[in-house]
């Protein structure tokens, strides 16, 4: 199992949440910075809608209806008759009710004071027509230049109000006139000066009318239109604010997103597919086990040591599997072939010498008289003899193919491929030497009582040549009875099958 530890892990889960944290946290600020602005700016347009918008029409109807009264201000100023003066008056009047239900008090005020305006401008009218009456009253007919004149002078003040300056030079021109000629002038003179006063009333009066008209009329039209504007330019500047919020939020979303996405990347697809990769690296059979970088998430982390353990086990399995078979193999004493193994090896190379043509030796050997060793030196010894023989066996099968095997009890055998009889002959006729100049002083020399420990084997050789017609068990019985002939024949010997 790998050691290598990441000094900095965290855990997926808990990543995931801090993530979902981090969405709901920068999803409330986005609420609670946009909601009261939304929540303002719908305030605002309610207010527009219900309150100023209504105010800016009504005032723009009432500017409409004061620009009116100012035209029947006007018209009054300049009306010829008291007929005339009194239907403009009555028509002022009307129009000035219906202000009746206006909640504003200074255009009440304003308006009532504007109708006040015109009732004494017609007073003042009502008594220069009064005076000019008497004044005409005091000229006798026919009338000279100069009254006409004067008359005239009184028609032209009664029908056009003139300044003061105006009025006055008039007064001049005449007077100079009447002064000389008539007898009447100290009254005339009267008459004039009352009726130019009066006159210079009115104009005083209409001016001041006029005034308080504008004053009416720029403050009708500026009040609502100037809270209007305000409450316009206020909703804009939110909804200014509110769009650059949307684009900063999008933007740190993007900015979260961008990053989330790269760290998903980094610290989860490519471990994953790292960790992937390395699973199906895994072989049994190679000399080293998986071995993966360390990853940011614990639980992938927890991961790549499961697919290291399993990569570990795997190889351990395999050659536990490997021990096995070869245990299956082999026999347990002597550390050769078994019967299992013999039997396999020999159908295998039976048929490949057949195929190929090749020539193929088979030896029986057996232990002579084991049975009394045994009994002689006791199975501890025997089990010596059979290690012993093994170990001569196994040095003479170092070729591939070749191979000794222990058959059963103290009999043994030896596949040899590809080999001449002669050498085959040879082999067994060294190998039965050898055997039986083994050396067994540690025996000897502990029972020195027993006679000296010697072991002695018969050999039964079978040869396979292309060409011969066997089959395997042919082939086995030609080598066990051999073998069979070398115990007959006295044993310690090789004798080879026919
Ligand atoms: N120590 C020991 N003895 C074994 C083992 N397997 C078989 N034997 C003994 O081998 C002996 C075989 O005796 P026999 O079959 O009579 O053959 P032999 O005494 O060798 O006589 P010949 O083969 O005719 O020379 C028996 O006494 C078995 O007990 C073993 O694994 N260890």
């Amino acid at each position: 199992m790998s050691s290598k530890s990441r000094r900095f892990q965290v855990h997926l889960a808990t990543s995931l949440f801090g993530v979902l944290a981090l969405v709901v946290f920068l999803f409330i600020i986005a609420l609670l910075v946009s909601v009261p602005l939304l929540q303002g700016i719908s305030d605002k347009s309610e207010v527009t809608r219900k309150q100023l918008l209504p105010e800016l029409v009504s005032a723009q109807r009432n500017a409409l209806k004061t620009e009116k009264i100012y035209a029947y201000l006007q018209a009054i100023y300049r009306a010829q008759n008291a007929l005339d003066e009194r239907n403009l008056r009555l028509e002022a009047q009307v129009l000035t009710q219906s202000f009746a239900f206006e909640s504003d008090q200074v255009l009440l005020e304003e308006t009532t004071a504007l109708l006040a305006s015109m009732r004494e401008m017609i007073r003042l009218r009502q008594e220069q027509r009064q005076l000019k009456h008497l004044s005409e009253n005091l000229f006798p007919e026919p009338l000279s230049r100069a009254e006409l004149a004067t008359q005239l002078l009184f028609s032209q003040l009664q029908a056009y109000p003139i300044s003061e300056v105006r009025s006055e030079r008039l007064h001049q021109l005449f007077s100079t006139e009447l002064r000389q000629s008539s007898p009447l002038w100290p009254e005339i003179s009267d008459y004039v000066q009352q009726i130019a006063a009066l006159n210079d009333q009115v104009d005083q009066i209409y001016r001041e009318a006029l005034q308080r008209q504008e004053q009416l009329a720029s403050y009708l039209s500026s009040d609502a239109a100037l809270k209007t504007q305000e409450l316009a330019l206020e909703i804009r500047n939110d909804v200014e604010r509110l769009g650059r919020y949307i684009v900063y939020f999008i933007l740190i979303a993007a900015c979260v997103a961008g990053v989330l996405l790269l760290v998903f990347r980094h610290a989860v697809q490519f471990p994953i597919e790292t960790l992937v990769r390395g699973l199906k690296a895994i072989r049994p059979d190679s000399p080293v086990g998986v071995e993966l970088q360390p990853v940011f998430f614990k639980e992938l982390d927890t991961i790549r040591h499961a697919i290291e353990d399993y990569s570990q086990m795997t190889r351990d399995l395999h050659q536990l599997n490997a021990q096995l078979h070869a245990l299956s193999q082999q026999d347990g004493l002597t550390g050769l072939a078994n019967r299992r193994c013999f039997d396999t090896t020999l159908a295998e190379e039976f048929h490949r010498a057949l195929r190929h043509g090749q020539t193929l030796s088979l030896l029986l050997i057996d232990i002579d008289h084991f049975k009394q060793l045994n009994d002689t030196y006791g199975h501890l010894i025997g089990d010596l003899c059979l290690k012993r023989l093994a170990e001569v066996l196994q040095h003479y099968t170092q070729r591939a193919g070749e191979l000794a095997a222990r058959f059963g009890g103290e009999e043994f055998t030896l596949i040899l491929p590809q080999m001449g009889l002669q050498q085959v002959l040879e082999m067994a006729e060294r190998i039965r030497l050898e055997v039986s100049e083994l050396n067994f002083d540690e025996v000897n020399r502990a029972y020195p009582d027993l006679p000296p420990l010697e072991m002695q084997v018969s050999i039964g050789v079978a040869h396979y040549l292309p060409g011969d017609h066997l089959d395997q068990e042919s082939f086995f019985i030609q080598a066990d009875k051999a073998l069979y002939r070398a115990k007959a024949e006295g044993r310690n010997r090789v004798c080879e099958g026919v």
